[in-house]
This record gives structure tokens, sequence and C-alpha cells, in this order.
């Protein structure tokens, strides 16, 4: 049984692909991942504390342009918005033609401390679709995968967001900036300057499966704006930079690095952009997550897929 139990041995960016058009069926031209989702556009403005402590592309050109995309986690383009992690990426327009971006979700933690335990997760919900496994063989396999555990705790009890701009979301992963004297590793988090809203149960049943993409337009045509505080966790030496699953101790200091403003949604700005994670800029450097290159490789095949009507 413990074997039974454990993660796939091996994992790449391929099986990650074909699982999830196993799981959600094959849409040509969408995201193998994130299938559903609403582009948008606004600003980003660096705070001084930002700009005074790091060194990097991202902080150095004042307020910049952003292209946003907000989804609903998973390969179903029809994915029911009562429930279910939301997400967002950001690619920051820089000078020169310069792209930064960022992808979290609503979520603090991964579900496991490698590539290979979501891939397990994701094959365990293969089978039970097949009728070959029960959601016993879930709960089953995080128990015998204690780094799968945090994530099912933070999440437990917590209701879906009553609108995208409504949520936190986290990039999960640690990443490295450059100081002054040297680099940092931080994790960073989005929180909603209106504060977080969830549904209601009550509203869990009545609400359509579609109702995000339009609140936000009707958000946008009511307030003209919308927006997130950036704020980066610095790690601390001991703190972990190559598990995800984990979370660093809540004393942690926190600087808030800038605001995000959206003014607009809707519309295909975002077909021909890849929010690879790992595509930074100047003075920003991936950590050593395994989940980091996976996902870079992953996003690279549905990419280069869904531009070819795959
Ligand atoms: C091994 C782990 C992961 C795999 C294999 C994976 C795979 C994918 C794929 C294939 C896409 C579609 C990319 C495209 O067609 O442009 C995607 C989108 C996305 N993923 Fe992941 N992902 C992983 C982990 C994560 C994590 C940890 C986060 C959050 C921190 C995340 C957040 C997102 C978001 C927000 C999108 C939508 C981006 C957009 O709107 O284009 N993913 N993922």
């Amino acid at each position: 049984d413990d074997h039974k139990y454990a993660p796939p041995a091996s994992a790449n960016a391929q099986d990650f692909i074909a699982v999830f058009k196993e799981l959600n069926g094959v849409h040509p031209g969408l995201r193998k991942a994130h299938a559903k989702g609403v582009c948008a556009a606004g600003k980003f403005t660096p705070s001084a504390a930002a700009t005074d402590r790091f060194n990097t592309a991202l902080f150095d050109s004042g307020e910049v342009p952003v292209t946003l995309r907000f989804s609903m986690g998973g390969g179903n383009p029809e994915a029911d918005e009562r429930q279910g992690t939301r997400g967002v990426g950001i690619q920051f327009q820089l000078p020169n033609n310069q792209q930064h971006n960022i992808a979290g979700i609503t979520s603090a933690l991964f579900s496991g401390s490698t590539p290979n335990h979501f891939l397990g997760l994701l094959q365990w919900n293969l089978k039970i679709m097949r009728g070959e496994a029960t959601r016993e063989d879930i709960a089953k396999y995080i128990a015998a995968n204690p780094s799968m555990q945090a994530a099912v705790e933070w999440n437990k009890g917590k209701m879906p967001s009553t609108e995208y701009t409504n949520a936190d979301y986290y990039g999960i992963h640690a990443f490295w900036a450059a100081g002054e004297q040297q680099r940092e590793k931080f994790r960073w988090q989005l929180v909603p300057t209106s504060g977080n809203e969830y549904l209601t149960q009550e509203e869990q049943k009545s609400l359509p499966t579609t109702f995000l993409a339009e609140r936000l337009m009707e958000r946008l045509e009511a307030d003209g704006e919308v927006s997130f505080d950036w704020h980066w966790t610095i790690g601390a030496e001991e703190d972990p930079t190559n598990d995800p699953s984990v979370l660093w101790p809540e004393d942690r200091e926190r600087v808030h690095v800038g605001k995000i403003t959206i003014t607009a949604a809707g519309g295909e700005n975002c077909t021909p952009i890849n929010f690879d994670p790992m595509r930074v800029v100047r003075g920003i450097q991936p950590s050593d997550d395994p989940v980091l290159p996976m996902r870079s490789a992953a996003y690279a095949i549905s990419f280069g897929q869904r531009l070819s009507n795959q």
C-alpha cells in the first residue's frame, strides 16, 4: 500500500500536458491549465521602499503598464466559478521591450514539495474519473505524503472569492531580488485594496457557474479602477527556497513593493502571452524550487500547442 500511494517516480512537462488533456478533454487553441479566464490591463506603481531597497529593472522605471489575466485553476474551459482556486498572471511591460512575469493563485501553498506530488494527485483524479479509484484513495495518497498536507489544511473551510479582485493571490515560490549589498529571498502576495470577500453558502447555491468576468467588467464600470497592493515577504537565512509546500514563519518582514491598478478588462491581448514565471528581468532570479522549471517547460508546451490551434 505504501508503494501504491507514493508519488510517481518521474514527472516531466509532457506528463502534465497529457494528464490535463485526459482530465479536461482536448480544447484546441486554449490553455491546457487555467483554460477559463479574462484578460485585463492596467499599471504598476513601485513604492519608494521598493526602489530604495532593491536594485532591479522591475522597479527602476517608475509607473509601467501591465497586462493581466485572471483565471480559474484547471483545464476545464467551462469551470464552475462557484468553487475552485482562482489565478492571476501579470506581465510588466518595461522599457526597451523587457517583460517581467508573475503568475500566482489564491492558495499560499503548493500541494507537495515536488512536481511529482502534484502529478500524482492529477493521476488519482483521472483514475476517479475513469471509475478506477475513489475519493478515499486521494485521502490515502495525501495521508501517505506529509508534504501535501499543509496546502489541504490551509485551504480547509476557505470559501471562493466573490470577485477576481476580492482575493489574495500568492506567488508560492521563493525568488531572489538584488539588494544594495546582497541578494534577498522573497515570496510575494497580492492583497486587494478593497479587502477579501467570500461567497456565502447561499450564493454558492444560487449563482450561475459563470459570473467572475462579468463582475470584473461591472466593477470597472462602476468604480473606474480596482487595485491590489503587492507585498514581498523577506525570508531569513534558514527559510527554505526549494519547498513550495512550506510557509515561512509569520513574523518575517513584509515590504510593500507597490500597487497594481486595473483599468480595463476583456479582449484577446493575453492570447499571445505565456505568463511563464521564470521570465524575469535584471535583478530578479528564480530560486531552486523544483516546481518552477517544471512550470516553465509545461507552459511552453501549452503555449506552442494553443497558438497552433492544438
Ligand atoms: C508542476 C506544476 C504546474 C504545472 C505543470 C502547471 C501548468 C500550467 C499550464 C500548462 C498552464 C497554461 C499555460 C499557457 O498555455 O499559457 C498554466 C497556467 C497557469 N498556472 Fe500553472 N502549473 C503549475 C503550477 C502552478 C503554480 C504553483 C501556480 C501558482 C503559483 C500556477 C499558476 C498558474 C496561472 C495563474 C496560470 C494562468 C496563466 C495565464 O493566464 O496565462 N501554476 N499552468
